[in-house]
């Protein structure tokens, strides 16, 4: 580790620091069951202390938390069981690198080759358990290895727990070690249970008359499957009423519970640990189906990376895999420190929970209108990426979680998965923080606030014509890849074109009048850069105060050719907190409008998705757009005409009718209409008739690849569409013709294999307006 103090004093009253720390920590989360810090930033304090200790060996004494296991019991009333044999921790490592030189070391201590049994490293807690003559006597927590509390006594609410052996041949007396933890899908049942008790706990304090936002959240969901196991177990059955000895036998009932060790045994009958685990099962002790032994540590190595794939593909939560010698001969060889053997190793995976500080809740409003509250969270790296909001879905959830603005809050991001909190620290809690109520109105408009429908937890703004918001979204998804695919209008143009000029104002543009745009008039359009990825607080140059800059507010604004820049109060009164400077180029109004101009002669499908009608994706839109070749045939049919479509059904029907019904609706197609944009397919022999019936290409299939002059790739589909033909993707020995532009790549490298006739775009273009007989004529 770098930077290590090079003198004694300066490293003592370091070490010192982290000692204490660090016990405070595992008190908190041996005895409570709650994690102050995240795993990650424990590890890299205890890694720290570790290195202190190793180039200052004097700093390493007996009480160090690098020396011990677990911690000290702080009692919760069980009483204490001296374990026969010590329970160890392990060590870890956290790189292959380190594993590997773990492994060499191991090997050449062991003095021959070693088969390496390799196990996923369930994240629960440890639990030791002593069978005397087939029947289980104790289980005892881990403590602090050698004295742990003595849960014997909930036992029988646990049925993860043998109470008595199968078959025979078992020793007297033995102990085996294991972990107890929560399946997925049981942490799950165990929220719901708590979604419910609160929901019931709210509507009692509602019978009282009690008012809404005063209502506390008494049940909170539990944030960590791990920590609740814990918790689960640590629970005592005195003092408890009889519906809370209910709630205890369903959370105890819940546990599960894999064998991964041994404790005190005289003389095993087997020479290996993978054995152990054969005579365990078969006396029904539950052990793990996914150890492998490996004879190379270039097999672990791909396990290691395999399991680390499919982390969440398991009954459990794993937070690393665990690598053991195998031959319980080497164990007795190589011996243990005082908290880990030496055979034994855990590779410990990236974190996928991690804390931070919840800065604010906001309120988004989306495209449809929902509202949506979010969190905004000092920034924090986890799975390789830097997180600063994640989605709270609505208020209930927001009070389910029981996070207050200023909270510690535990973010989980797994994988590719959306990150999502999944509760608060309470115990950091000191007394700053503040509760979050949703706002009755409109963040973007100020109108109030709706359900979505009748009885819906989730709000909307009903103002779907003009809250800036709606409007923004629904420009943008104009521009997006399945709509008229236009790279300029992405989500920054869209946010400057749709601002109002005046907070909870109308936009500047709405979608109807995004056609008529001059260049003229774009120019001078403020851009706000939204989304962009933010770093270390900076200092707000208006306000003077820190901010950590969450997306929304960086800004860049673009000028009028020769005007005068804001001043700070303007700037203020737009919201605008930064000024870069940094003036639009007019060619990207110029492209702007050049785009839209191509864009009003797509393919109908992609007009049809543009008009941000509900449920009409590309899907829809295609089989719209095939079956009535325009617009207005789409608006003629009846419901029934819509939803017999195949690809429509009754849901789209009735969602199309409801759109026209809006006079807004109308008059959005009809200033596109006036403004160009075509809202037919060419040579679309009119409703129900598919086109390929009698058209000049019927039963041919062409490719088209490369650009083509005088036609977009959607274009050219169309065409050969429109002609009767099929518009292949990929070619094959099935294809008639493949017509081939500049860039055109290894489809036209696979025609010329085939010898399939190869043309270039003015040839392409007599075959689809004449048919095949005309480009030899
Ligand atoms: N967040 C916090 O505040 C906090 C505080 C203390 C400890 N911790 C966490 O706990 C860790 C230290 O705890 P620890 O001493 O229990 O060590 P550990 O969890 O890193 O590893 C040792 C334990 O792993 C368990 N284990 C799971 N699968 C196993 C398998 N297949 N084979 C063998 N053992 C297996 C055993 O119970 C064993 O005791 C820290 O690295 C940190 O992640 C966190």
């Amino acid at each position: 580790m770098s930077d290590i103090p090079t003198d004694f004093e300066t490293a003592r009253a370091e070490a010192e620091a982290l000692a204490e720390r660090i016990e405070r920590y595992r008190t908190t989360y041996y005895s409570e069951g709650v994690s102050l810090v995240s795993d990650a930033e424990y590890d890299v304090d205890f890694h720290r202390l570790e290195a202190l200790e190793r180039a200052f060996p004097e700093l390493a004494g007996q009480d160090s938390p690098t020396q011990q296991v677990g911690a000290a019991l702080v009692s919760a009333g069980f009483p204490s069981h001296e374990h026969a044999e010590r329970m160890l921790s392990l060590d870890n490592v956290f790189t292959l690198d380190e594993f590997a030189e773990w492994a060499t070391k191991a090997q050449a201590a062991a003095g021959r080759a070693v088969r390496w049994l390799s196990e996923l490293k369930i994240d629960g807690l440890a639990i030791s358990l002593a069978y005397r003559d087939g029947v289980l006597e104790t289980a005892t927590t881990r403590g602090d290895g050698r004295v742990g509390e003595d849960i014997t006594e909930n036992i029988e609410f646990i049925p993860a727990i043998p109470r008595r052996l199968a078959g025979d041949g078992f020793p007297t007396f033995f102990e085996v070690r294991g972990e107890v933890f929560l399946q997925p899908h049981d942490f799950q049942a165990l929220n719901e249970r708590q979604h419910r008790l609160q929901a019931e706990f709210v509507a009692e304090q509602r019978e009282k008359g009690r008012a809404e936002d005063a209502i506390p959240t008494r049940f909170p969901e539990f944030a960590n499957a791990r920590n609740t196991a814990a918790g689960s177990l640590r629970q005592r059955r005195e003092n408890k009423s009889a519906p809370q000895l209910e709630l205890m036998r369903d959370r105890l009932g819940r546990l599960s519970l894999y064998l991964h060790g041994i404790g005190a045994w005289q003389n095993p009958p087997v020479s290996s640990q993978s054995e152990i685990y054969g005579l365990l099962a078969g006396w029904g002790l539950p052990v793990s189906p996914h150890s492998r032994v490996f004879d190379s540590v270039d097999e672990v190595t791909a396990f290691i990376a395999d399991r680390g794939e499919h982390r969440h593909d398991v009954e459990h939560e794993i937070d690393g895999i665990v690598v053991k010698v195998d031959e319980l001969e080497l164990h007795a060889e190589l011996g243990a420190t005082s908290r880990a053997p030496r055979w034994a190793i855990a590779y410990k995976y990236p974190p996928e929970e991690v804390h931070t500080k919840l800065l604010d809740i906001r309120v988004g409003i989306g495209r449809t209108g929902r509202a949506t509250p979010y969190a905004v969270m000092a920034p924090v790296k986890v799975q390789g990426s830097t997180v600063e909001q994640a989605t709270l879905h609505n208020q209930d959830v927001v009070k389910a979680k029981g996070v207050l603005i200023g909270d510690t809050v535990v973010l989980r991001k797994a994988g590719d998965v959306i990150p999502e909190i999944l509760g608060a620290v309470e115990e950091l809690r000191d007394g700053t923080e503040r509760e979050w109520h949703m706002p009755e109105r409109c963040p973007e408009c100020a109108t109030p606030l709706r359900p979505m429908k009748e009885g819906d937890i989730d709000l909307r703004c009903p103002n779907a014509e003009s809250c800036p918001a709606q409007v923004r979204g629904r420009v943008e998804h104009i521009g997006s890849r399945g709509a008229l695919d236009i790279e300029v209008l992405g989500e920054v143009t869209a946010a400057a074109l749709t601002q109002p000029s005046v907070p909870s104002t109308p936009p500047l543009v709405t979608e109807a009048g995004l056609f008529d745009l001059t260049v003229d008039e774009l120019v001078p359009i403020e851009v706000v850069v939204r989304g962009a990825e933010t770093g270390e607080p900076k200092t707000d140059p208006v306000t003077g105060e820190e901010v950590r800059r969450a997306p929304f507010q960086k800004v860049r604004i673009t000028y009028p050719p020769g005007t005068d820049e804001l001043t700070p109060t303007e700037r203020r009164a737009r919201g605008i907190r930064k000024n870069h400077r940094e003036l639009l180029p007019s060619e990207a109004a110029t492209k702007l409008v050049s785009e839209l101009e191509k864009a009003k002669t797509k393919p109908l499908w992609r007009i049809l998705v543009s008009l941000n009608i509900r449920h009409v994706g590309p899907v829809a839109a295609r089989a719209l757009a095939d079956h009535f070749g325009s617009l207005d045939a789409v608006r003629a049919a009846s419901r029934e005409e819509l939803a017999e479509v195949e690809g429509v059904g009754g849901i789209i029907a009735d969602s199309l009718l409801d759109w026209f019904e809006v006079d807004w609706h109308r008059e959005i197609v009809e200033r596109w209409a006036a403004a160009g944009v075509q809202f037919a397919t060419p040579g679309h022999p009119g409703p129900g008739r598919a086109a390929d019936a009698d058209g000049v290409l019927a039963g041919l299939t062409i490719v088209a690849t490369g650009s083509l002059d005088g036609f977009t790739r959607e274009g050219a589909q169309e065409a050969i569409i429109a002609a009767g033909g099929k518009a292949a993707s990929s070619v094959s020995k099935k294809t008639d013709f493949v017509a081939a532009g500049p860039g055109a790549g290894s489809k036209l490298s696979k025609a010329e294999d085939l010898g399939i006739r190869v043309l270039d775009a003015a040839q392409f273009a007599v075959l689809v307006s004449e048919g095949p007989a005309a480009l030899d004529g």
